[in-house]
């Protein structure tokens, strides 16, 4: 019988351990002790080796020299270290405690990103319940999805986060988000991450990938954290490393592990750019565990020797196949091979999004080791819970389509606070454009992409996000990874080149259960996916237009990378299974001119048509 997330919740909200703050003895300044730690015994050491995990040694350098096992008898300064678990000497302001001066007394302030100011043990639970009955989250959609693993002594999945060891404070703080119960891919992740294994892993959009990655990441630090740092003047050491593609992206990210790590003590700060250095640097001068970061901004950092990757202990790549496709993958490269990050195997390393190209995961494989490979859901597809539709407009009709579709909203009062509108767009000067359009005839919008400053761009996705604004014109930078709540509608006003793409883009809405449409213009320009739109629906159980099936008969692929994987099957596939692997080394062409799917293209390396810069950070 299938259990549902509803059904399980009282159970499963008792059995998350709370722990008492108020029985908390308070250390005194010159000792620190993690919070997680103060109610131990002595002798309940703490493992500075970091979960049980079969991996090398840490070395804290790349390539294994001057490797060491940091113990707590080494908590004193040797040259150039600065051990942080002991009351020792600090080197010089700023140092100490993970490069804190004042590690305590920061936390002390840390700022509550809770509503909730209660620790309302009883009602928790029940208030979970009805809040999401009353905002018609289905997380039964979620819970017969077919799973793929593979891999060497894969460990295997749990049902409830009292199930697994996160710590007190880690679980308490779940409790807070109202997280009641793992969603598949968390089952499945987190107890692959805490083991510490190495992990490729695809879910759908709006699975919960995110927390997947964070929770291993915190809990592990909270039992890391002190381990001696370098103490380099000026110079920071981070433990855990998260990229993403979009300044927007790594920003949501920031603030959902913030959340999560509330009052462990493990600090958390993001770098990215458009916005200024100065603040970032402060910030990182406070001290950090995990670094949230866009490419660009990491990089800058890197080079003014204002961050070393030496310590890292965890890298997490969110939306992976982006991260290493041809826009990104050099500098990718250059940050996790070619600057002091320890080498894979030494570090941990893992690698989320909901689309995995084969060939992308060829090219990831390079910086895994001995990893499992994880599939929940049609990877690369939608979820079910995006009803889809796909409309033949005109290039000349789609204004006056889309304010047919607005108008409608509006009278089934759909429109509003509670009906956000994404409309996707393929370039900056079309997304402006529109917006003035829109405006002009009385619906509320703004607009994000790459023109715009960054105050700009975090302006608007604050009005669109409080409903202020309630219609978003957006390219590609708004089509991976933000979660914003009440996004009813996605519309494809222009559609992309690249099917994938278009699954994370109406993968805005539709998430944590909740249903969601979206709408596409097709026209003539957009042939090349009509044979990959026509299949994804088909495998998301949508209704796809005959003229739709007419075109796909007569469609070429629009190039390899829109020949799904998945038609007719589960999708998700470990490419290491494929009979063709190890063969077929042509797949990147890795030069200028050339793509990244084995097809040369016309663009001079970019993955955008003539006249299209990227949209992307
Ligand atoms: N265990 C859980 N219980 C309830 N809600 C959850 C749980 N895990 C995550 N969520 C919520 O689900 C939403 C989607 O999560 P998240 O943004 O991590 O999805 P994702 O899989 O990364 O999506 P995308 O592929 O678009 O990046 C978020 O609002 C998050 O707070």
């Amino acid at each position: 019988m299938r259990t549902s997330w509803a059904d399980s919740v009282a159970n499963s909200a008792s059995e998350i351990a709370v722990s008492d703050n108020s029985s908390v003895p308070r250390p005194t300044r010159s000792t620190y002790v993690p919070p997680h730690l103060r109610n131990r015994q002595a002798s309940d050491a703490p493992n500075l080796l970091g979960p049980a995990t079969e991996r090398t040694a840490f070395s804290g350098t790349p390539g294994g020299s001057q490797g060491y096992r940091p113990k707590p008898e080494q908590g004193r300064l040797g040259p150039g270290y600065a051990y942080a678990g002991a009351a020792v000497g600090r080197v010089g302001s700023g140092s100490g405690w993970n490069n804190r001066s004042r590690g305590w007394d920061m936390r002390e302030r840390e700022v509550n990103p809770f509503d909730d100011d209660v620790d309302d043990k009883n009602n928790d639970g029940e208030r979970a319940f009805s809040e999401q009955e009353t905002t018609g989250i289905n997380f039964d959609a979620y819970e017969d999805i077919p799973v793929e693993t593979s891999g060497e002594n894969v460990p295997p999945p749990v049902n409830t986060f009292a199930e697994i060891d996160l710590g007190d404070l880690l679980n308490q703080n779940i409790r807070r988000c109202k997280y009641v119960k793992p969603t598949p891919i968390q089952r499945h992740a987190i107890p692959i991450a805490l083991a510490g294994r190495d992990l490729m892993a695809c879910a759908q959009t709006g699975s919960g990938k995110t927390a997947a990655f964070c929770f291993p990441i915190i809990s592990g630090i909270m039992r890391e954290q002190y381990v001696q740092r370098p103490c380099v003047a000026r110079t920071v050491y981070p433990l855990a490393l998260i990229l993403s593609p979009t300044r927007e992206l790594s920003c949501q990210i920031h603030d959902e592990a913030k959340k999560f790590s509330y009052q462990t003590g493990v600090k958390v700060v993001v770098a990215y750019g458009g916005a200024p250095i100065n603040q970032q640097l402060r910030e990182l001068d406070r001290g950090v565990d995990i670094l949230v970061a866009t490419p660009g901004r990491l990089v800058d950092l890197l080079e003014r020797a204002r961050l070393s990757l030496q310590m890292i202990r965890y890298l997490a790549l969110d939306e992976a196949d982006r991260m290493l496709d041809m826009g990104f993958e050099p500098q990718i490269r250059k940050i996790v091979e070619q600057m002091d990050m320890p080498n894979r195997g030494v570090r941990q390393t893992m690698l989320f999004s909901a689309t995995f190209p084969r060939e992308i995961q060829r090219l990831a494989s390079d910086f895994l080791s001995n990893y499992i490979f994880l599939a929940v859901g049609r990877v690369g597809s939608s979820t079910d819970l995006i009803v889809q539709r796909v409309e033949f407009v005109h290039e000349s009709d789609k204004r006056s389509h889309l304010m047919d579709l607005l108008h409608a909203q509006k009278e089934n009062g759909a429109h509003g606070k509670q009906a956000l509108t994404l409309v996707f767009v393929e370039t900056k000067k079309g997304a402006d454009s529109l917006e003035h359009w829109l405006c002009l005839n009385g619906f509320p919008a703004t607009t994000i992409h790459g023109d715009r400053t960054q105050q700009e761009r975090e302006l608007a996705l604050r009005s669109f996000k409080t409903g202020k604004t309630p219609i978003l014109v957006a390219t590609d930078v708004a089509a991976r990874g933000l979660d914003i709540p009440h996004v009813a509608h996605v519309v494809n006003f222009d559609l992309p080149n690249d099917i994938d793409d278009y699954v994370h883009r109406i993968g805005r809405t539709g998430r944590a259960g909740k249903s969601g449409l979206a709408t596409a213009f097709f026209n003539e320009g957009n042939m090349s996916l009509a044979r990959p739109l026509a299949e994804l629906m088909q495998e998301a159980n949508q209704e796809v237009p005959a003229w739709l099936t007419r075109y796909a008969s007569r469609a070429p692929y629009g190039g390899s990378k829109n020949r799904r994987s998945g038609t007719g099957r589960f999708g998700g596939r470990d490419f290491r299974r494929e009979s063709s692997f190890g063969k077929n080394l042509d797949y990147y062409c890795g030069g200028n001119g050339g793509s990244a799917y084995g097809i040369p293209n016309n663009y001079g390396g970019s993955a955008y048509a003539p006249g299209v810069t990227s949209a992307w950070d």
